[in-house]
């Protein structure tokens, strides 16, 4: 596993810079105006193959491509950046926040889409709304290591939140979340994180999800999560 993901590596920095629009990775290597001055750049889908996809990747993300045709399942882009409106939604509630007050706001990215490519978050999630659920399709990148040759817990974690609040919509934040690490999962490998909205209640939305290998053989983890969708009369800071 560490020989394949060493080849990998290899390919992805072999591969570097050649994806159209692809910010460079280190901040000090390039300047930070750079990474952030052009349209192209913030609004630039991350929610497709590249060359570091696998071939698991890829393959699933096809068959899933496929579902898409009938309307019934969707892919959800990814972005960067939120757009203009979900920000104001979100500020609405955080008026007092450090990004705004230090004028930061307008380099606010998403961290799992911080990394050059095949190096951290390669995910790509479809949402059936009908059965409000959802299938994030997740390749853990070199970058992302914990315990030698294996996935950083918090980079599970991470693509969990993301995968259950894909299942959300509008203004909510993770109010709980609780995960069971079953089996480790091998870097550069690709999991399966099949999400679902279980229970609506009031401003709650109880979610879960469990994370399998492509085979569907080795369940990697379960997870349930509560979501609150923010109340505009609140504020939380
Ligand atoms: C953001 C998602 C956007 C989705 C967009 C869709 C696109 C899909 C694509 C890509 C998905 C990307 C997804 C990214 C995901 C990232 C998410 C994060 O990283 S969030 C950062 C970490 N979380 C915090 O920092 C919260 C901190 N906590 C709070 O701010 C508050 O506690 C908050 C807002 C969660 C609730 O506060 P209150 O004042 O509005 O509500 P109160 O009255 O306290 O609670 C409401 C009800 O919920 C229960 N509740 C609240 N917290 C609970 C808890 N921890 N456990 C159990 N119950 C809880 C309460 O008991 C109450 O229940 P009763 O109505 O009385 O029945």
């Amino acid at each position: 596993m560490l020989r394949s993901c060493t080849a990998g590596l290899r390919s992805i920095w072999a591969l570097r810079g050649r994806r159209e629009g692809a910010p460079r990775l280190s901040m000090d290597l390039q300047p930070a105006r750079r990474l952030f001055s052009t349209e192209k750049v913030i609004h630039k889908d991350w929610a497709l193959p590249n060359p570091s996809w696998s071939k698991d990747l890829k393959l699933l993300f096809d068959q899933f491509m496929k579902k898409c045709e009938d309307g019934s399942w969707e892919r959800l882009p990814s972005y960067k950046r939120r757009s203009t409106q979900e920000s104001e939604d979100f500020k609405t509630y955080f008026l007092g926040s450090a990004l705004q007050t230090q004028s930061l706001w307008k380099k606010a990215q998403l961290f799992t889409r911080g990394f050059e490519d095949g190096l951290g978050f390669e995910y790509v999630i479809f949402k059936n709304n009908d059965e409000k659920r959802t299938v994030c399709l997740f390749q853990g990148g070199p970058y992302l290591q914990g315990v030698p040759g294996l996935l950083h817990g918090g980079a599970m974690a991470t693509m969990i939140d993301i995968a259950l609040g894909s299942c959300t919509g509008g203004a909510v934040m993770t109010a709980n979340l609780n995960i069971n690490f079953k089996r480790p999962v091998p870097l550069c490998s690709v999991v399966v994180i099949n999400s679902q909205l279980d229970k609506l209640e009031g401003r709650k939305l109880f979610l879960s999800c469990n994370v399998r290998s492509v085979d569907e053989k080795t369940l990697y983890s379960e997870a349930t999560g509560l979501f609150i969708k923010l109340d505009p009369e609140k504020s939380s800071t």
